[in-house]
């Protein structure tokens, strides 16, 4: 089937080029990075294929493939926790898409239950890094927004391993 995107037919129309050009990679993906548009923090990571990407401009809401589950993935579908696109933004070399987003409900994007997927820092003691010991994590978020277990249901979890 042909793209419904623009072709990327040289380096100046991929770089200010005022067309749509996506550049999915080998397995037909783009990575989208998804922000709250309220207060700017970064709420999660995933993926788009072109059927995941149409659907979010189709719809307005955000729409990813999941590579685990290997399907379209309305984020929220499950959750109630739909996210609102209020704006999409794609990078230079149109390999990466910024996602702003309102969050549904309690305004949480983690399955976890956190508000954002990136809940914790990289907190090394000190020596640690020299000395090659284990390098240590601490919560930024300290409680969850939501019970997973009560939302997702005992269902095993889709973090891969
Ligand atoms: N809801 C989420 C969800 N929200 C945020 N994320 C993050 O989104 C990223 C993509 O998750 P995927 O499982 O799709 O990941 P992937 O592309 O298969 O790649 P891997 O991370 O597995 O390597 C991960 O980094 C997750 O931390 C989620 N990952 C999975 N889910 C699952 O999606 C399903 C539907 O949930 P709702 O969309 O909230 O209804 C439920 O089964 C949830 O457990
Ligand atoms: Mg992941
Ligand atoms: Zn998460």
């Amino acid at each position: 089937m042909p793209s419904r995107f623009a072709d990327r037919t040289s380096v100046e129309v991929v770089e200010e080029g005022m067309l749509l050009a996506p550049k999915f990679d080998a397995n037909g993906l783009i990575p989208v990075v998804t922000t709250d548009a309220a207060t700017g923090e970064v709420l999660m990571h995933a993926y788009m294929n072109e059927a995941a990407l149409l659907k979010t401009l189709e719809t307005g809401e955000a729409h990813h493939y999941s590579r685990s589950r290997q399907q379209l993935w309305h984020k929220g579908a499950t959750s109630g926790l739909m996210q609102s696109v209020q704006q999409l933004l794609i990078d230079d070399d149109r390999d990466c898409l910024w996602m702003k987003v309102a969050v549904a409900g309690t305004g949480a994007s983690c399955h976890v239950g956190y508000r954002s997927c990136f809940y914790r820092q990289v907190s090394p003691g000190e020596g640690d890094i020299k000395a090659g010991r284990p390098i240590a994590l601490a919560f930024t978020e300290t409680t969850k927004t939501f019970d997973p277990i009560a939302v997702y249901g005992n269902a095993p979890n889709p973090t891969q391993l």
